[in-house]
């Protein structure tokens, strides 16, 4: 995992070690409770986001329970064509608007930078008032429920300024926040697995990730279990540069410390994929799972909630091969890549090379992303290389 510690170290909120300790931090807490020691170094890192984190998680919290609002009442006139024919409800703009919303209240000292997936360009189309004004309802009724900023009710204006904030490019630069508000659009619609996965970048490096799974199980979905009963499901995980990953319920703030699997014989391994065909070949990761020796047939889940299942043990390898010509988006991976990475995972291109999310919107890779633990690393870049030259050389 690539760290930015000169940036961490030089930011100017925390200058003397003192500090560290007279500050109460929620993450020391938790590493006291989970009997982890962090590092001063982990400590100054952790301890520089902590406003930021407690933002994001409410942030997440609150676009989270929009989605599950709308994805009960679902209907058919809730979804939209776009011009990529992607599915885009009702709840991709409000999560959007929402979390835009909130971390600008929340942060108001701050210089804000938004880079996400929607923008309102179909919310300002003739015959988009009733769309745009049911989301409005949307978003303040979520406000209401929370009792937050009870002095101010959204516009439909309002609605659309804050998707629209949406834009940065991000960059190498300052702080952005990367944001998808709904990542897994066709499995919300399905009913299945998506997540709100919203993180920060900071200098160009991942710092702060929250993914908020309003339908993951708050028990190890290992095997390929993703239903549970009702009452079990909505993880929110959430990681700072340094400070670990933890997960709590979406209904509680009760955390744990995760790690990723141990597990380093691949015949005792199982892998994520995507559900969709279309998001993922399917046959390469087969390929690559029978070189390694994995027995296990693929669990094919939706969305980041994949990052978040690993991070915690669920399976240990996750592999994704896009359809030749499509470029994956920084908002799709940025907050699954910290909560992985800080559970002591790796995360790389197909090559082998560490994420770079400094780029731009776009994130420049080698033919597709893979994920595991440390020690099953080496083994799985060597199957991927082979199955990948094989594939090559059979077209
Ligand atoms: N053709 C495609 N290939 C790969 N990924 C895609 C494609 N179309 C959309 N996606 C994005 O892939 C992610 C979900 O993939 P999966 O669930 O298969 O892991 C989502 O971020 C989804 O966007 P979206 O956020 O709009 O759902
Ligand atoms: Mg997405
Ligand atoms: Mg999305
Ligand atoms: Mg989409």
């Amino acid at each position: 995992m690539s760290i930015n510690f000169v940036s961490i170290i030089a930011k100017p909120k925390i200058t003397t070690t003192t500090n560290l300790f007279l500050v109460s931090s929620p993450l020391l807490f938790l590493s006291n409770k989970t009997k982890t020691k962090p590092s001063i170094l982990t400590a100054f890192s952790s301890m520089s986001y902590d406003k930021e984190l407690s933002a994001a998680k409410k942030a997440a919290s609150l676009a989270a329970r929009l989605c599950q609002k709308v994805q009960k009442a679902i209907l058919q006139s809730d979804v939209q064509s776009k011009s990529d024919k992607s599915p885009v409800t009702v709840a991709d703009y409000g999560s959007q608007a929402l979390v835009s919303y909130v971390l600008q209240r929340e942060l108001p000292s701050e210089l804000f930078s938004l880079v996400a997936e929607e923008d309102s360009e179909d919310l300002r189309k003739d015959g988009a008032q009733e769309t745009l004004e049911r989301i409005t309802k949307l978003v303040n009724d979520i406000l209401a429920s929370d009792g937050s900023y009870s002095d101010s009710t959204l516009s439909t204006d309002d609605v659309v300024k804050a998707i629209d904030c949406g834009k940065s490019e991000g960059g190498s630069r300052g702080r952005h926040w990367v944001l998808d508000p709904i990542d897994g659009t066709k499995g919300f619609l399905r009913g299945d697995q998506y997540a709100i996965a919203l993180a920060l970048l900071d200098e160009g490096t991942v710092v702060l990730g929250v993914l908020a799974c309003p339908n993951l199980p708050l028990t190890s979905i290992a095997g390929g279990s993703q239903h549970s009963l009702p009452g079990e499901v909505g993880c929110l995980f959430f990681s700072v540069v340094g400070g670990g990953t933890y997960v709590h319920s979406l209904d509680s703030s009760s955390a744990v410390k995760v790690q990723v699997s141990s597990i380093d014989n691949p015949e005792e391994a199982s892998f994520f994929e995507s559900y969709e065909a279309a998001h993922s070949m399917h046959d390469l990761s087969s390929s690559i799972a029978k070189k390694l020796g994995v027995k296990a047939p693929p669990v094919r889940i939706d969305s980041q909630a994949k990052y978040g299942a690993l991070s915690r043990g669920d399976g240990v390898i996750y592999l994704r091969f896009p359809h030749k010509g499509y470029r994956e988006k920084i908002w799709d991976h940025a907050a699954g890549y910290i909560v992985v990475a800080e559970a002591g995972g790796v995360v790389t291109d197909a090559a082998g090379n560490p994420l770079d999310f400094s780029k731009g919107r776009y994130l420049d890779l080698d033919t597709g992303i893979i994920v595991t633990n440390q020690k099953l690393m080496p083994s799985l870049l060597k199957a991927v290389r082979e199955s990948i030259e094989e594939k090559v050389s059979s077209l």
